[in-house]
């Protein structure tokens, strides 16, 4: 008999609603039991029309869920992970570049029995990128192109004057590390997150970001120089209609992501 696992999800915009609808339409092995939100009214016309409407819980109750998917702003990502891993769920977080700063999570959620499983989210290749780390690699770089509105609000630009919507042309706002770039960007760059933990850390991991004026798609390549291959990888992604940073692909990715945390037959490192 297949073992079935409770989801609760926090957050139910781009991510957490597309997640959450997918789930109550079914997935095998898999019962959404709990989402938290921050407008209560919104979430429940949301939730309305649901074959099996979840509880809508706070942040902290999410964890009596077997799996607790963080769909939500950085900001709350704390009081997510923390209450996910004190109680040893299966935490799976969508604000990767939260997780970067907090490292010491891991560290309690070996104490706990906790998991914390990064989907791949709206990046690629990342089995590739951990199967190469395996072995010897000499580096990880990764590039994103952005229209400009799907950098809008991001710390770093206020902290050094930039003003996307006034760039004409393709233009370099940021050249560094994956450490930086998630502080920088903490809602545009968990991509760039997810590569680092995967591969060769986010010191090491090398980023650029470009506001470009000749994409419609968050474009994301990855470049890797490995003792066993070398990986040159890109993914166009349509951005979402609720928020354009967001990329479409991202709740399927953690949809994905979930299967295999039940499913008999699992494809992929
Ligand atoms: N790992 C990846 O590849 C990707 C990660 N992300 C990240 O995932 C996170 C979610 O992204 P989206 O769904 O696009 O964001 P969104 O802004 O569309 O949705 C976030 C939702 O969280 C809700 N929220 C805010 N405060 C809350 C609180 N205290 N309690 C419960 N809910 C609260 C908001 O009302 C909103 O509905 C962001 O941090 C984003 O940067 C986004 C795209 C790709
Ligand atoms: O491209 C996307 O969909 C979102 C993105 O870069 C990120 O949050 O890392």
């Amino acid at each position: 008999m297949a073992r079935e696992l409770t989801v609760a999800i926090a957050g139910l915009g781009a991510i957490g609603l597309h997640l959450a609808r997918a789930l109550d339409a079914g997935v095998e092995g898999l019962r959404l039991v709990a989402v938290a939100a921050r407008d209560q009214a919104k979430a429940q016309a949301n939730l309305a029309g649901f074959r099996n409407p979840p509880a809508l819980v706070g942040l902290a109750e999410l964890a009596q869920a077997d799996v607790v998917v963080e769909a939500a702003p950085a900001a709350v990502f704390e009081q997510v992970a923390v209450a996910a891993i004190e109680a040893g769920r299966i935490f799976v977080p969508s604000s990767v570049g939260a997780l970067l700063p907090r490292m010491h999570l891991v560290a309690r959620a070996r104490e706990t029995g906790a998991r914390i499983v990064v989907p791949t989210g709206a990046l690629l290749g990342l089995d590739a990128v951990r199967a190469a780390a395996e072995g010897a690699v000499a580096s990880v770089a990764i590039e994103t192109r952005k229209p400009p509105r799907g950098l809008l609000g991001a710390p770093y630009l206020d902290q050094h004057g930039i003003d996307v919507a006034a760039i004409t042309e393709p233009t370099l706002i940021f050249e560094g590390n994956a450490f930086d770039a998630a502080q920088g960007f903490p809602a545009n760059v968990n991509v760039a997150a997810a590569l680092a933990l995967a591969g060769i850390g986010p010191e090491r991991t090398t980023v650029r970001i470009w506001a470009d004026t000749t994409v419609t798609r968050n474009t994301h390549t990855i470049r890797v120089e490995a003792a066993s291959a070398r990986l040159t990888m890109t993914i166009e992604n349509v951005p979402s209609e609720e928020n354009p940073r967001t990329g479409k692909i991202t709740p399927l990715s953690i949809l994905a992501c979930l299967r295999g945390l039940t499913s008999t037959l699992k494809v992929g490192s």
